[in-house]
């Protein structure tokens, strides 16, 4: 990435003016247009006060980033949303008003998504007579001549997998799912025509189930699509679709307008993206979407063309004719490509880079001739000074090939791998380590925990499906996961610390306290009032009762907030005024609780407020110290418990609480009187205990050899997460991940010892360099924290909650470093968007563009799957600045072999031919 400011020529000037109206950039490779996106994008920031007007959508994370970084001196502190897709619909969901579980869902991992689909397939009886689908669906299946085409397809049909078969048609399912059936008919005719009846055929030919009807096996689908559905919402988690779809439908229902939206790699949206595009539009919304046609290269994941064409057919189309990126000899090879393949006009070479033999066409006789010339050239090409590689290759095996060639020759490189660094399981596992701090909501990272766990503890191994079921049923009967499985105390069950509630409760007492403070944001705002009663038996027989004297004359921004907050607590100015230092309050407020158990109404926020506090005094070792030794002693919060007790709730907060069952007190939120509601709410709930006590011991009886093992662990592994936040308050998320990885690959039989250190090594090299870069620092355990969410608005919270999107999303090829590193090798898919100096394209032979097609496919799929591979080397291409070099060989060991058709019509181009001898 260039820091030199780019002057624009004259058509990419005229397109950063642009300021109104729908337009449409379709532009060549290099022709400038993420530059122009940032560039308009600083405008924006200068004509739109309001962050919420502004959307740019971008493809990758990495585009995101980058496009953020190189606008950052305008950007300032301005938060437009700069993201892809999936990110945008995170954060669409998460401001959501839709149930608790879907907006605290986690993303699942690919690993688990495959074990859950067979979990799901298991699960299904299918009984064919019982089993009805959606009218929609039967519709497609009674189509005519579709009986017919199914037994032609029959014979001669190469089957996907019975998961794709399901996975292909899951973006239809679930819009039907989601009742979105009449608005987007259209997208589910256009998903069935290309899939239903592959589908259909698949589950025919491979379920097992003997010979079935076309409508049984739909019926099978459409049951175990609903079954996978089902098994993710028990687990609080969504896939990458569903994360789109559920996006879309809540953007249906609330419709989020934009002033200006701009809109990278157009070429590659499905049909869902668009859909998501319209409903932030309005007749006046200014619209910028750029791509290129030519660089659309995501058939598979549903993009298409056709939809790009009539979606854009009333913009104002543009293009540009520049290229700035590819030295001239480069950009002739481009342009009979696009003569020959696509009739296209050729583009002006703009970039002046000197280069002896900027394009060499190199034949050998094998590949591992051709393997171990290529890397000899890498190790020479980097050798100079600022040069980088890219090695493109048609196939993930070959990315191995190649990998390993180059390690022979100590040539160090950043490999894209097949299943990405941030789906292994040792970091999918620490981004559960980190998730579940949030405590219950992250179901899906407890039991994958708890199955990693359970995996490595000797005895019997447990099934992933044992696991869920057994979370489902502590969820079940309302039980936080956290307390059943992690005990700070010297019990490892559960009840102990809830039958010691009810025998301290009616004998020495506890203590419920709560505090009052200026506004909800934990690093700004100050406790005003600290009160606390002692309950024994119901009876309050000791009060403690505070105001705290936080300064407010010396600090206006304090004292607005204060202003503000009154509303809601209505103490006065001069209570806090004539209140007494924080320090004294807590010192007294420690004394005061003792050695018992505390309890409080939404626990957290009360103990983060402390602990942010406490950590904005000067440094006190007393309070420090009474600080530790009080948060290490039970705790009880009566909202967690509310919500185990009493799951029918509609609302859990004390209000509504002590309304539906008539308890005494009044929720006035001052302090002193919002413990004396919470002793009446704690008196109710040890009343009811008892029996659900009873329920408790029935299930941890039944799974004690899972419980007890994986206790231990926890007892090691969380207190490292926390503990590493309490003592220094804020913390790199790299110490944490450090200190994690120390700890995880120590235990030998958890992972694969030379996966685990290949991973490691990985991590270290990729990973922890970005989230350095990326500037990873803060309280994890409160930003990955729901509760935060209540505080949504607040910019800091916006941009942290945002990152925390970013990290659980990201992909490794995001993770690249051009400054850094000098020689990638990777899938050409998977370098759309990128540059080097130079591109190695090897194996470039007829293997690889077009690549194998099945005998028997139907013709119109032969010929899509060829026009996207010519796309595909069109794309890989277009990557170099200064040098590209197309290797093949003649003879794989079987067969010979030649060079890709799609580059035949350019072989007199090359500055440098070089035959096999
Ligand atoms: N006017 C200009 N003067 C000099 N360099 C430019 C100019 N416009 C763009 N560039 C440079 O050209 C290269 C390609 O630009 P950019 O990445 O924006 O192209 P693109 O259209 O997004 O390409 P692709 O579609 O191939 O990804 C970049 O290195 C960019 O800095």
């Amino acid at each position: 990435m260039s820091s030199e400011p780019i002057l624009f020529d004259e058509q990419q000037s005229a397109l950063t003016a642009i300021s109104s109206g729908k337009h449409f950039v379709n532009a060549p490779p290099g022709a400038g247009k993420t530059a122009i996106l940032t560039a308009r994008l600083a405008d924006a920031c200068a004509r739109y006060a309001d962050d919420k007007e502004i959307i740019c959508l971008t493809f990758t994370t990495r585009a995101a980033t980058e496009m953020q970084d190189r606008a950052a001196s305008v950007l300032g502190k301005r938060q437009p949303f700069i993201g892809n897709f999936h990110a945008f619909c995170m954060e669409v969901i998460r401001n959501s008003r839709l149930p608790y579980h879907t907006r605290a869902a986690s993303i699942l991992p690919d690993e688990y998504k495959h074990q859950m689909l067979n979990m799901a397939k298991t699960h299904i009886a299918l009984k064919p007579q019982t089993t009805t689908y959606p009218d929609i669906l039967s519709h497609f299946l009674q189509q005519s001549a579709l009986q017919t085409e199914l037994q032609l397809q029959q014979s001669a049909y190469s089957p996907p997998s019975l998961k794709s078969a399901l996975y292909n048609l899951y973006i239809p399912f679930k819009l039907i799912e989601l009742g979105l059936e009449d608005e987007f008919s259209e997208l589910i005719a256009g998903y069935c025509k290309t899939h239903l009846i592959g589908a259909v055929v698949t589950v025919q030919m491979q379920s097992g189930l003997g010979s079935l009807e076309p409508e049984t096996a739909l019926a099978y689908l459409w049951l175990w699509f609903k079954t996978f559905v089902k098994v993710k919402k028990q687990s609080r988690c969504l896939d990458f679709d569903d994360v789109l779809c559920i996006g879309l439908q809540e953007l249906l229902r609330h419709p989020q307008p934009r002033a200006f939206i701009q809109i990278d790699e157009v070429q590659d949206l499905n049909p869902v993206q668009w859909a998501i595009l319209r409903c932030l539009q309005t007749p006046t919304t200014h619209i910028f979407a750029v791509g290129d046609s030519e660089q659309s290269i995501y058939r598979f994941l549903g993009a298409d063309l056709a939809l790009l064409r009539s979606e854009v057919a009333e913009y104002t189309h543009h293009s540009l004719a520049q290229n700035y990126r590819s030295h001239p000899a480069i950009l002739s090879i481009l342009n009979q490509y696009r003569h020959e393949h696509w009739q296209l006009r050729p583009i002006a070479a703009q970039s002046d880079i000197a280069e002896t033999h900027p394009t060499l066409l190199l034949q050998f006789n094998d590949a591992v001739q051709e393997r171990e010339r290529l890397c000899k050239a890498v190790a020479k090409i980097i050798a100079e000074p600022e040069r980088n590689v890219g090695l493109l290759v048609p196939t993930n095996a070959l990315c191995n090939t190649y990998a390993e060639t180059l390690l022979d020759n100590d040539i160090s490189f950043f490999q894209v791998s097949q299943s990405d660094l941030l789906q292994k399981a040792v970091l999918q596992d620490w981004f559960s380590w980190l998730k579940v701090l949030d405590g219950n909501a992250a179901r899906m990272d407890w039991w994958s925990i708890i199955f990693r766990l359970s995996r490595h503890t000797g005895g019997n191994k447990m099934q992933l499906a044992d696991v869920i079921a057994f979370t489902n049923k502590i969820q079940r009967i309302g039980l936080p996961l956290e307390q059943v499985l992690y005990q700070t105390q010297t019990s490892t069950l559960f009840n102990y610390p809830l039958k010691h509630l009810c025998s301290e409760f009616a004998d020495e007492g506890v203590v419920i306290f709560d505090t009052e403070t200026t506004g909800l944001d934990f690093f700004q705002e100050k406790i005003i009032q600290l009160a606390a009663v002692r309950v024994i038996n119901g009876e309050v027989v000791a009060e403690f009762d505070r105001y705290v004297d936080v300064g407010m004359d010396a600090d206006s921004r304090l004292h607005e907030a204060f202003l503000k907050s009154q509303a809601i607590h209505h103490i006065t100015e001069d209570q806090v005024a004539n209140g007494d230092s924080l320090s004294e309050v807590l010192q007294d407020f420690f004394a005061f609780i003792g050695t018992s158990p505390l309890v409080a109404h939404n626990m957290h926020f009360d103990k983060m407020m402390l602990r942010t506090n406490i950590q904005a005094l000067p440094q006190d070792p007393e309070l420090l110290a009474a600080y530790h030794r009080v948060t290490q002693q039970y705790q009880f919060d009566t909202l967690v418990l509310s919500r185990m007790m009493y799951p029918k709730e509609d609302s859990h907060r004390l209000e509504s609480l002590l309304d539906s069952f008539g308890l005494a007190g009044v929720n006035s939120h001052n302090a002193l009187d919002d413990v004396k509601a919470t002793a009446s709410l704690l008196t109710k709930i040890v009343a009811d205990l008892p029996p659900r006590l009873q329920q408790v011991d029935a299930v941890l009886d039944e799974y004690a050899t899972l419980i007890n093992p994986v206790n231990h662990h926890l007892k090691t592994l969380l207190p490292l997460f926390y503990e590493s936040t309490l003592q220094h308050f804020s913390v790199s998320l790299v110490d944490v991940l450090r200190t994690w990885l120390e700890y995880t690959l120590a235990q030998s039989s958890w992972y694969d010892a030379k996966t685990a250190q290949i991973t490691r090594l990985e991590i270290e090299r990729k990973l922890i360099p970005w989230l350095d870069r990326q500037g990873y620092f803060g309280d994890f355990p409160t930003l990955v924290n729901t509760q935060l969410w209540f505080n949504k608005s607040d910019p800091a919270v916006i941009q942290q909650l945002r990152k925390i999107d970013t990290l659980f999303m990201l992909k490794e090829i995001d993770l690249i470093d051009p400054e850094q590193d000098k020689v990638v090798i990777s899938t050409v898919h998977r370098a759309k968007g990128l540059e080097f100096d130079t591109v190695l394209l090897p194996s470039a032979t007829e293997n690889a563009y077009p690549g194998w097609i099945p005998k028997d496919t139907p013709d119109v799929e032969v010929q899509a799957r060829r026009a996207e591979s010519k796309r595909l080397l069109y794309v890989a291409l277009s990557r170099p600045k200064r040098k590209l070099i197309i290797s093949y060989h003649c003879w794989d060991g079987r067969y010979s072999k030649q060079l890709s058709p799609f580059i035949q019509g350019s072989q007199g181009l090359f500055s440098y031919t070089q035959n096999a001898k």
